[in-house]
């Protein structure tokens, strides 16, 4: 078994690790924290687990953190630079779910993120976090920084246009249009998350500039092999999991005769947790609703020259959680699906 421990277990990737590891079947959850619940059985404040987990919050600062042998992070974002030196000497591997160790330059991390990178050193070893582009890495590493939601669905559904180099699309004037459900800001108390202010409403965010776009486009660069340039806008929408992003690209003069549908589905095919749908589908957010996959639909609208993918995942799972799960496994060698085969939830 896997000892496991958990900083940040009240929020909502928190709870959600707890409920997909406390049916792993190879890990034991050994420690979960939180500073204002500490001493309270993990299944008072959430009943959903009763009969599922059985350990009380913990101080952050709890010893039985560096007896683990994987920590994950689903805290705010500088938590984990704090805190993941220590865990990492005593041979504790350690999964951020926050952005800490997203961003190769401290640099671009400060700008965005408002405060000072204080592991720098640490960044250089990191490996990011989204199995269908670093899986090779991901089994080595000790220290990992998931890929955010909002990133996860726009490299999935860019990278069969841009891996490798390839000249299929052009790659100054990519589109990600991207929707998310409120539980993307979390389970902390915020006026734009309150259900009169989110619910039956629609609206962009962060138009000016979202700490997601530099995240993006250096995985979009790595994906490619040379620069991008991508234009991000997310919304938030009245739902409360799932994140649907429709991208667009220009089709080059010379890429006309692709057959995308086939270039998608090939460069999936292996892929556990990414569906290629049927030509013409349009993916709907409830068909990923509690599980860790992620569905595509590739469109070009009158066979013309704009192409239009459609990509759909539940921001708690395949956008966090679930997704840090899958990492797991591939860090210790376990079948990249155990835990992980949960059939969506509908209606
Ligand atoms: N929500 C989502 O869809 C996604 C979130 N993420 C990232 O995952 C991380 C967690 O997100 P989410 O679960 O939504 O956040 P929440 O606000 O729901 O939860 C945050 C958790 O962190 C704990 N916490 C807060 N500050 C500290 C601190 N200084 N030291 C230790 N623990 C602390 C809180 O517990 P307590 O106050 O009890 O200590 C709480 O359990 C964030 O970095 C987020 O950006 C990534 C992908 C998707
Ligand atoms: C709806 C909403 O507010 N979403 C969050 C992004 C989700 C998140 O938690 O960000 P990370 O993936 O970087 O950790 C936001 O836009 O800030």
């Amino acid at each position: 078994m896997i000892n496991v421990g958990i900083v940040g277990g009240t929020g909502y990737t928190g709870v959600e690790l707890l409920r997909l590891l406390s049916r792993h079947g190879g890990v034991k959850i050994k420690a979960v924290t939180s500073r204002k619940e500490a001493g309270m059985p993990v299944a008072d404040m959430f009943p959903s687990l009763r009969g599922c987990v059985d350990v009380a919050f913990s101080s952050p600062d709890d010893s039985d953190l560096k007896k683990c042998d994987v920590v994950f992070f689903a805290t705010p974002h500088g938590v984990a630079m704090a805190q993941a030196r220590e865990l990492l000497e005593a041979g504790v591997k350690v999964i951020d779910l926050a952005a800490d160790f997203r961003l190769k330059d401290p640099a671009e991390f400060q700008k965005w993120y408002a405060m000072e990178h204080t592991c720098t050193d640490l960044l250089a070893e990191a490996v990011y976090g989204l199995p269908e582009v670093n899986r090779d890495a991901i089994r080595k590493a000790r220290l990992i920084g998931m890929a955010g939601c909002y990133p996860t669905s726009v490299q999935l559904g860019f990278k069969p246009l841009l891996e490798g180099g390839k000249k299929l699309i052009e790659t100054d004037t990519l589109i990600a249009d991207c929707k998310s459900g409120v539980s993307g800001a979390g389970r902390k108390a915020e006026v734009g998350t309150l259900f009169a202010e989110a619910g039956d409403n629609f609206k962009a965010y962060g138009v000016k500039g979202h700490r997601h776009s530099p995240e993006m486009v250096q995985g979009l660069t790595a994906i490619h092999g040379a620069p991008v340039h991508l234009t991000f806008v997310p919304h938030l929408t009245p739902l409360i999991r799932g994140i649907h992003s429709t991208l667009y690209a220009r089709i080059l003069p010379q890429a006309r005769d692709t057959d995308f549908q086939k270039l998608f589905e090939e460069c999936f095919a292996n892929e556990p947790f990414v569906d290629v749908m049927p030509a013409g589908a349009t993916p709907e957010t409830r068909s990923v609703r509690g599980s860790n996959y992620a569905r595509i639909a590739v469109h070009r609208p009158g066979n013309g020259d704009l192409l239009i993918i459609l990509v759909v995942e539940d921001n708690l799972v395949k956008g966090a959680s679930g997704q840090a799960v899958q990492v797991m496994n591939l860090m210790f060698d376990l079948p990249e699906q155990q835990g992980l085969e949960i059939v969506p939830l509908l209606p």
